[in-house]
């Protein structure tokens, strides 16, 4: 499993339609992981989430749920990821056993890093670092946690506002995974800017500290 690139968020929150086709040309640009996010109150369109998960295994991706380990395991997704309110990372690990993606939301704090890892997590996502449309009011992380972050030996996942401008900056100060949204799902061309963000992986092969 790739745990370098380009980590794709679609968030069907702001989306005016499924875009799945837009789905497919990130994949098709070489996004990794793509991460399912809906913080409507619409229910569960297990439809939609049937086809991601066969967009996904078709571009060979990993595909993530926010939010709910118990969805993520009825989809046979390949993990999830959980927010500091999402419950508890250790019941997620047991129920989904060794072999799941488990994520967990540090915004700038080591520590909450630490104490995900120690749970079970197996991925630590830190941010939001720039000004961010998706979601506007998460709290700001600085970059050097990246650098921190990678000597707890997971891969340390960033987010928030990464766009092309910016996200080379964010690779070169130690994340492994970018996680986007805005800037993939709500450019003009989805397949372009995945693309683009993920030639930044071939360009930037070393991280601060590294
Ligand atoms: C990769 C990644 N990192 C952070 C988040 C934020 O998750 P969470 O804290 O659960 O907040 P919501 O996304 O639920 O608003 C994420 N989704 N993905
Ligand atoms: C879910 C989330 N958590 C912190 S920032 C963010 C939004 C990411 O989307 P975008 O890439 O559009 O800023």
């Amino acid at each position: 499993m790739t745990a370098r690139g380009l980590y794709a968020i679609y968030d069907r929150t702001t989306l005016a339609t499924d875009a799945l086709d837009r789905v497919e040309a990130v994949l098709a640009g070489g996004a990794c992981w793509l991460q399912y996010r809906d913080k409507r109150d619409t229910g569960i369109d297990a439809g939609l989430l049937g086809e991601l998960r066969a967009l996904t295994r078709t571009y060979g991706a990993q595909l993530i749920v926010n939010d709910d380990w118990q969805l993520a395991q009825a989809v046979a997704a390949d993990g999830v990821h959980m927010g500091q309110s999402d419950g508890s990372v250790a019941t997620a690990r047991a129920a989904l056993g060794t072999g799941a993606i488990i994520g967990v939301s540090c915004s700038g704090e080591i520590e909450l890093a630490r104490r995900g890892i120690e749970q079970g997590a197996s991925y630590v996502s830190f941010g939001r670092f720039f000004d961010s449309h998706t979601k506007p009011d998460a709290p700001g992380a600085d970059p050097s946690v990246l650098a921190q972050a990678r000597a707890l030996g997971v891969p340390v996942v960033a987010i928030g506002g990464i766009d092309i401008d910016n996200a080379g900056d964010i690779i070169t100060a130690g994340a492994d995974l970018i996680a986007v949204s805005g800037a993939l799902f709500h450019a003009p061309d989805s397949g372009a800017a995945a693309r683009a963000l993920c030639a930044l992986f071939e360009d930037t092969g070393s991280h601060a500290g590294a």
